[in-house]
């Protein structure tokens, strides 16, 4: 019987998150060398967040274009996966604006149908229901919300799983899979889409340390799917990949080398450095300088 009785709506993994603008301590502006903003998928623009009084996004401002992989990087607890959250109207901002396509997201997600971008947001713990197997899962947004066969949407599954590397898991219960097949599983559920419908939008992904908590080679393997998904990528079975950008949050140096080709430095809730990511370990910023090196001489102080 779908859908499971005790699952309700309010239980659905986010999949349709936002957007970023830009304001940065350093030159590197695209605006200026590209001249417009026709490709600007997702913008946040002077975004700040506080948690009680707790001040947490203090201005936040960037761009992602169409095509981009960007990595959102910075100390613990300075708003990484809160920035994530706003954009994909999981969080409202308290002040500042969040666009996607050039339209401004007004509420949460669940508060309206933002068209011109679908947005998925990928969590850390990939976020599986345990007491569905991994069809029920990848499949659940469209068992939820389309009129899809459930034949179709089986067939849909198992499409989406081989295009991760996934084939013939179908069945299993998430506490049957490895940690970086769990996170394939949740890759897979963010890109599933129902095919039947007139208007396709583009898909942005948006990773919250995909590969934390695996060991180095499962990392490189999600690294590459990453890659992979893009629109610059290939699938597991050689067909191009559909993600029009994503932004990956990561602590890892394998992923910001490997994943990811564009860099938002992000400390005390603004961002305070970007550029790409050969110029990450040559920047002369004293902050980045000392992020890359994990030293615990800078301006970057734990309690
Ligand atoms: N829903 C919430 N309620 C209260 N405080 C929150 C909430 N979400 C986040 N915070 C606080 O906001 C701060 C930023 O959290 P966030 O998870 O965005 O940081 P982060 O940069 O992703 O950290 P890390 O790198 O350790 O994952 C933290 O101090 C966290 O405790």
């Amino acid at each position: 019987m779908w859908p499971p009785p005790a699952l309700s709506r309010r239980t659905l993994p986010p999949r349709h998150p936002s957007v970023q603008g830009s304001s940065l301590s350093r030159s590197w502006d695209l605006d200026r060398q590209i001249g417009d903003n026709h490709d600007v998928l997702i913008e946040c623009r002077d975004v700040h967040k506080s948690f009680g009084d707790k001040r947490v996004l203090q201005g936040v401002s960037f761009k992602i274009r169409r095509g981009e992989a960007v990595g959102i990087i910075g100390p613990s607890g300075t708003g990484k996966s809160t920035i994530l959250k706003v954009i994909a109207g999981l969080l409202a901002p308290d002040k500042g604006e969040v666009i996607i396509c050039g339209k401004k997201r007004n509420g949460l997600v669940s508060d309206e149908d933002i068209s011109g971008l679908r947005i998925g947001l990928v969590f850390q713990s990939a976020a599986l229901f345990d007491s569905l197997n991994v069809r029920e899962n990848v499949g659940f947004l469209l068992y939820e919300n389309s009129n899809l066969p459930e034949e179709r949407i089986g067939e849909l599954v198992a499409e989406t799983l081989a295009a991760v590397g996934l084939k013939g898991v179908e069945e299993r219960m998430p506490s049957e899979l490895s940690g970086g097949m769990k996170k394939r599983v949740a890759l897979a559920r963010s890109i599933i889409y129902d095919d039947t419908k007139e208007t396709i939008e583009p898909e942005a992904l948006l990773y919250d340390e995909p590969t934390a908590g695996l060991d180095p080679i499962a990392s490189t393997v999600v690294e590459d799917l990453i890659r992979s998904m893009h629109v610059t990528g290939k699938d597991a079975l050689g067909k191009p990949g559909k993600i029009a950008s994503y932004v990956v949050v990561t602590h890892q140096h394998s992923t910001i080398r490997r994943a990811v080709d564009r860099l938002l430095f992000l400390h005390e809730g603004k961002v305070v450095w970007e550029g790409m990511t050969q110029e990450f370990t040559t920047s002369t910023n004293p902050i980045v300088q000392q992020f890359a090196s994990g030293s615990l001489d800078g301006p970057i102080r734990y309690i």
